[in-house]
């Protein structure tokens, strides 16, 4: 038996703050790289209400991990504590709709922010009805804030627009007498707007921005300022400059450049290695994107994962193609239903799979004129590399 002393590891070689490379991490202002003008732009938005006057509603569109969601997080807790100084009490709540996607449970999280112990109403986590969730918000509201702020992520996940227009018509419709909402909606899907409700669309769309993707350069700033994560001279020179180089050809995503880096250390952990070369890099992008991809098919049926499976085998026979259309992997998905002793689900089910497939962007689909004699049709495309589709489906077969 060997000494407890040597059984485990006190000090981790690598590592002295990894928190600073979780994707919760909300970094604090110095540590925000590349955003003043985006971060002013906002500020200036919602500026009335540290004096308890209706803020502008915003919604910033960009594509995934441009700091969307941290500026506005960063510039709403900001401008809750500025009310303060003001003798203005503004709070804010933070929904992620692709998990409240339903309007009872997008305004039971915002009741639920929003509430205060001197209220003393409850907010059940269910068991109670969307207009009495209403109710209890509405009367926190009043009773006791004078500005709320509700930040909606992913806003084009919410199955409809009710909250919205409950939101937006608060005070019009007397719901609220003396709190003022403002809601910044956060999307990366920039035709989102053209499917709102007309009425929502003109209240909600008051101020639009777009976030642009981040550059080789802003992505090695936001790694170097974070990389006191790690123990001082154990990533190598070439390590950061690498990982911006890749995460900014694929669209500039921060949160690709942060987990490229903090799967480089893993790496390293798990080797027992003194340090981070170059080489982890490219070993820790190819993970961060099949840990990325699992997370996402995650839950989903087996014929789901076969209709994914149909479009990979294409794309993989087929690189210079730009999509497939549904008739064309309706028939390779066929033959992987009878490879597995399954029975395939009709045309019409498979194409709803493929739909679902859409929402969650891992696949991206087109309509095409086919001319007079064809019609219309449409075509499917993985967004991912269908390497790493492959290897995460082998991985998932059950
Ligand atoms: N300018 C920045 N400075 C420092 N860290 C950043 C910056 N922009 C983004 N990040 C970090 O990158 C990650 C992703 O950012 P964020 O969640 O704000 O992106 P997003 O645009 O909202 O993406 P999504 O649409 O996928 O939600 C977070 O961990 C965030 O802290």
């Amino acid at each position: 038996m060997s000494d407890s002393d040597d059984l485990f590891i006190r000090e981790d070689p690598i590592f002295v703050n990894k928190e600073l490379l979780e994707i919760s991490h909300l970094p604090d202002e110095d540590r925000i790289v590349g955003r003043d003008e985006e971060i002013s732009q906002l500020a200036n938005a919602v500026n009335p209400a540290i004096f308890g006057q209706s803020p502008s509603n915003v919604l910033i569109y960009g594509k995934t991990g441009t700091g969307k969601s941290l500026c506005a997080k960063y510039v709403s807790s900001q401008l809750v504590s500025t009310a303060e100084d003001e003798g203005v009490d503004a709070i804010f709540a933070y929904v992620d709709c692709a998990q409240d996607t339903t309007e009872t449970q997008a305004v039971q999280t915002i009741a639920d922010s929003v509430n205060t112990p001197e209220a003393d109403i409850y907010i059940p986590d269910k068991g109670i009805s969307t207009a009495t969730y209403y109710k209890r918000l509405w009367r926190i509201l009043d009773a006791h804030h004078d500005v709320a702020l509700i930040i909606l992520d992913e806003i084009d996940k919410l199955e409809d627009d009710s909250i919205l227009m409950q939101l937006s018509r608060a005070g019009e419709a007397g719901k609220i007498e003396d709190c003022k909402i403002g809601v910044i909606g956060i999307s990366n899907k920039i035709k989102y707007k053209d499917r709102m409700d007309e009425r929502v669309k003109s209240s909600l769309c008051e101020r639009e921005f777009v976030f642009p993707p981040y550059d080789a350069t802003q992505l090695n700033e936001i790694m170097e300022a974070r990389s006191d994560a790690f123990r001082d001279g154990v990533i190598e020179d070439g390590v950061i400059p690498r990982a911006a180089a890749l995460a900014a050809r694929e669209h500039g995503d921060a949160r690709k450049a942060i987990d490229i880096l903090r799967y480089a250390g893993e790496i390293a952990q798990s080797t027992n290695a003194d340090t981070v070369p170059e080489d982890f890099v490219v070993q820790a992008r190819e993970r961060a994107e099949t840990d990325r991809f699992s997370e996402l098919i995650s839950g989903s049926t087996p014929h789901s994962r076969y209709v994914l499976q149909a479009l990979t085998v294409l794309s993989l026979n087929d690189e210079d193609a730009t999509g497939y259309r549904t008739t064309r992997i309706y028939d390779v998905y066929e033959d992987i239903c009878r490879q597995e002793g399954a029975d395939a689900l009709s045309l019409r089910r498979v194409r709803d799979l493929l739909k679902e497939h859409a929402f969650l962007d891992v696949i991206e689909q087109s309509r095409h004129s086919g001319g007079s004699a064809e019609g219309s049709y449409t075509e499917h495309e993985l967004l991912e590399d269908p390497e790493v589709v492959k290897e995460v489906l082998e991985d998932n077969i059950e």
